[in-house]
């Protein structure tokens, strides 16, 4: 939030401040040319409006963040360090605010971070809008001298649904250091705010005793000190000790820098892998230099998955976009693929809604052209469309039969036999077939002799596939899931077995679709390159029991 300034905090507010002496003089003095008059308000101008326009032009602040920022600036810091609350007097302009809290909060977003080190909390502002972006399981610790701060955010930090994301550690912040380090701590971002002088003690501690993950961040306020880190003349010690900061960290070939010249500088430290001498394989650098869940990404492939409405197929239609895939959600029904194409949409995903009958050969066909055509080409086929029909055996009718093996083994060849000719002609493809459990043990007690039986073909058509096209780059596996919490088991008659398969079951939960989610992002990544004709089989134990 930009606010009038009694002391000039950051470069700009200093040209402010010189430029309106200046320019009261030139105005004061009838002598001076009106033109350099003009150009000293032109400058001002630009000076002057800075940063009211980026705190306008930044994503606005949570109710909590606003309520913090109007507590600590209309609180009376001189009275509470007169009565003895505080060591030191706080002056108010401490506060990390909108715009850089919004910096902190967006690095966070972009890093991924999971678990953040703030050096120097004050009340609190910046660790809320990082924690902000924190996901759920996140956490923040924020180390802070003063015990009475802890005291002033707490309640605030209390009213946000974030709050309970952040850890305040009270002490000097080189002892909560030490003990973080000896407590074997990592974090994927650190920020620190805390006392100038020790800032390049803080950050040997942290580099020296790995408590930054490779990769990660270190967030560095304060890193222009007014403007006087390049300044000839320095006086001041804070100064001098943020220059010889930005000394140590630019020549320090563990990180990469730069300082963004937001506020009073903040430099944006990214840890990366020393040049090692000692070994440079790949195991070292990683495959293609990327790390291994970078090389689980599928940014640029294309994917489809059938069956891709609702339960297993739209978890997985998600988890491939999530993972950089274009996807084509097909299904029979034509509105429940639209809803998932429109719930990707929302994420950024390009998808493309396909209705499709994969048991009818045109429909294959179809479904297949028209991924082509919109995109190219296949890399990753899910073929998971399937059909479930309970019944005896002595009364299994054969129209049931021939219902089931349609789709569930001829429909899922034909998906194969269609992605594999586009896969083989170009080298390189993942199929991932959804086979079952049923192929491994009998499920019981309900009865199902059509479903088990196709499903164990499934994973002879994925091994024969497999171990037959591996050697023109494309991948055959499937994913055999226990007994998934979807919409198919809700049926009246499967209901009351639920409880009778929950003691078959040594996780003694059955599967949420979200539990199948990594195999296929797995399976359609090079990571897996070379896993052919495999049954991943994802049955919180109950094959085994
Ligand atoms: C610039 S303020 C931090 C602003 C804060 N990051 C925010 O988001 O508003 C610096 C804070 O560092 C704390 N501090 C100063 N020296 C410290 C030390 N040696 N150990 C821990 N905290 C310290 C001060 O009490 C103060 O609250």
């Amino acid at each position: 939030m930009f606010c009038a300034f009694a002391v000039p905090d950051t470069p700009v507010e200093v040209l402010v401040d010189l430029l309106t002496k200046a320019k009261d003089i030139a105005t004061a003095n009838g002598s001076v040319p009106t033109e350099l008059t003009d150009h000293l308000q032109r400058a001002l101008d630009i000076a002057t409006g800075l940063d009211d326009y980026l705190d306008k032009f930044t994503t606005p602040e949570s109710e909590p963040l606003a309520e913090l920022y109007e507590k600590t600036v209309s609180h009376d810091w001189d009275r509470v360090h007169k009565e003895g609350k505080t060591k030191f007097r706080l002056p108010k302009e401490c506060i990390t605010g909108h715009v850089e809290g919004q910096t902190l909060k967006t690095l966070v977003h972009i890093s991924h971070a999971k678990r953040i080190l703030e050096i120097g909390m004050f009340t609190g502002y910046g660790a809320l809008s990082m924690a902000e972006a924190l996901p759920d399981d996140g956490r923040l610790v924020a180390l802070e001298l003063e015990a009475y701060l802890k005291e002033f955010a707490q309640p605030i930090f209390d009213k946000s649904p974030h709050g309970k994301k952040i850890i305040v550690k009270i002490g000097s912040a080189i002892t909560s250091l030490r003990e973080l380090a000896d407590a074997g701590e990592q974090f994927d971002m650190v920020f620190i705010d805390a006392d100038k002088p020790n800032y390049i003690n803080y950050y040997k501690c942290i580099l020296d005793n790995n408590l930054l993950r490779l990769q990660g961040v270190i967030c560095v306020d304060n890193s222009l000190f007014k403007g006087k880190v390049y300044l000839r003349d320095i006086t001041d010690q804070n100064a001098v000790a943020l220059k010889e900061f930005n000394d140590f960290v630019a020549q320090d070939p563990r990180v990469e820098q730069v300082i963004l010249p937001l506020r009073d500088g903040i430099t944006v430290v990214r840890r990366v892998s020393a040049a090692a001498n000692i070994t440079n394989d790949e195991v070292f650098r990683g495959v293609m230099g990327r790390s291994i869940l970078d090389r689980m990404r599928l940014d640029g492939r294309v994917a489809y998955v059938t069956g891709a409405g609702q339960g297993i197929g739209r978890a997985f239609a998600h988890a491939l976009g999530e993972a950089g895939a274009n996807v084509a959600v097909v299904d029979i029904d034509p509105i429940k693929a639209d809803t998932v194409v429109k719930e990707l949409n929302l994420k950024g995903i390009h998808s493309l809604a396909v209705t499709a009958d994969i048991s009818k050969f045109e429909d294959v066909q179809r479904m297949m052209d028209c991924i082509v055509s919109k995109w190219g080409t296949v890399h990753i086929g899910c073929n998971n469309a399937g059909i479930n029909m309970n019944s005896a055996s002595e009364d299994t009718t054969l129209d049931e039969w021939d219902k089931t093996f349609s789709v569930n083994l001829r429909g899922t060849f034909m998906c194969c036999q269609a992605a594999g000719r586009v896969m083989l002609k170009q080298g390189y493809g993942k199929i991932i077939n959804t086979a079952s459990m049923a192929s491994l043990i009998v499920p019981h007690p309900q009865k199902q002799l059509s479903y088990n039986t196709s499903k164990a073909g499934v994973v002879k058509l994925t091994q024969t596939l497999g171990t037959e096209w591996i050697d023109r780059g494309v991948r055959v596996n499937c994913i055999s899931p226990g007994i998934v919490d979807t919409p198919l088991i809700h049926s009246e008659s499967l209901k009351p077995l639920v409880q009778r398969w929950l003691s078959d079951i040594p996780a003694g939960r059955l599967a949420q679709v979200t539990d199948l989610q990594a195999a296929v992002v797995y399976l359609a990544c090079d990571a897996s390159d070379y896993m052919t004709g495999h049954n991943l089989v994802i049955e919180g134990g109950q094959s085994l029991w």
